[in-house]
């Protein structure tokens, strides 16, 4: 298991001042990982993420970003059509993956049929399949215990209640460490289906950045609180690490109780 780093963290005024760093610090490391290997592989997940990498898409970004060496993977995902509106697929290809060029065969989303279907548990076996041929492939190569698979940079987002990816508090997935992808049917937020990388994938990743702005009156603020002051790891968002830095960007409302 990685070595826990430290919890870095940067408060923002504002959104629109957490989404400009946001984008500084992505298109940073896809530069670095473009000229040092070729290739970048980054995971997303959903909600106010997709938003605020808006900036992305703006000048200088959007021209001087290698888009087609981009390789995109999803930390969690809701278990429904990709037409769904619940889907973090449609949310990230409708509000920034269709916006630039990445190859369609770059983009990897959980199986279409199955997500359909509503089979959390075959979606999750497929996703790790989807996985671990990329290393045979050598386009995701394994973390040093040779275990889990290392991406160059996971852009995380934390619920009220301090979950993480769909790592729910109070919920058996996050103790799963014989799988790289597993699944939830009873998530506490809807949908209830989903699936999700297992905490030792996400902290095997180089990068881990976490973004936070609290909408949702100061459930957020007393996460970050609980997980800054106390390290309470009964919220799965103290859990995260990284191989080189968890950095934690929060805006000033989610950081007003630090
Ligand atoms: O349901 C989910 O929630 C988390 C956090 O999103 P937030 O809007 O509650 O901050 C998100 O990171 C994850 O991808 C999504 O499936």
């Amino acid at each position: 298991m990685a070595e826990t780093t430290q919890r870095k963290r940067e408060v923002f005024a504002t959104k629109n001042e957490l989404s400009v760093a946001l984008a500084k610090y992505t298109a940073h490391l896809s530069a670095k990982f473009c000229k040092e290997k070729g290739i970048f592989t980054v995971v997303l997940s959903g909600c106010g993420l997709i938003d605020w990498l808006g900036k992305l898409l703006e000048s200088p970004y959007k021209e001087s970003v290698e888009w087609s060496k981009w390789h995109v993977f999803w930390v969690d995902e809701r278990v429904c059509s990709h037409e769904d509106q619940n889907s973090n697929y449609k949310l990230a290809m409708d509000g920034f993956i269709s916006k630039v060029g990445i190859p369609k065969e770059n983009i990897y989303a959980i199986d279409k049929q199955c997500a359909s279907d509503g089979d959390a548990e075959r979606c999750a076996t497929l996703y790790e399949e989807c996985l671990r041929n990329l290393v045979k492939e050598k386009i995701l190569p394994l973390c040093p215990n040779g275990q889990y698979p290392q991406f160059d940079l996971q852009l995380q987002g934390m619920g009220p209640d301090g979950h993480m990816a769909s790592l729910f508090p109070e919920r058996p997935q996050i103790k799963v460490t014989d799988k790289w992808v597993t699944h939830i049917t009873d998530s506490p937020k809807p949908p209830p289906r989903r699936i999700t990388l297992t905490l030792p994938v996400i902290n095997s990743s180089l990068y881990n950045l976490m973004a936070v702005c609290d909408d949702h009156t100061d459930q957020c603020a007393r996460s970050i609180a609980d997980i800054f002051k106390n390290n309470n790891l009964a919220l799965p968002a103290a859990h995260l690490t990284a191989q080189v830095e968890q950095m934690w960007y929060l805006d000033k409302a989610a950081a007003s109780l630090l």
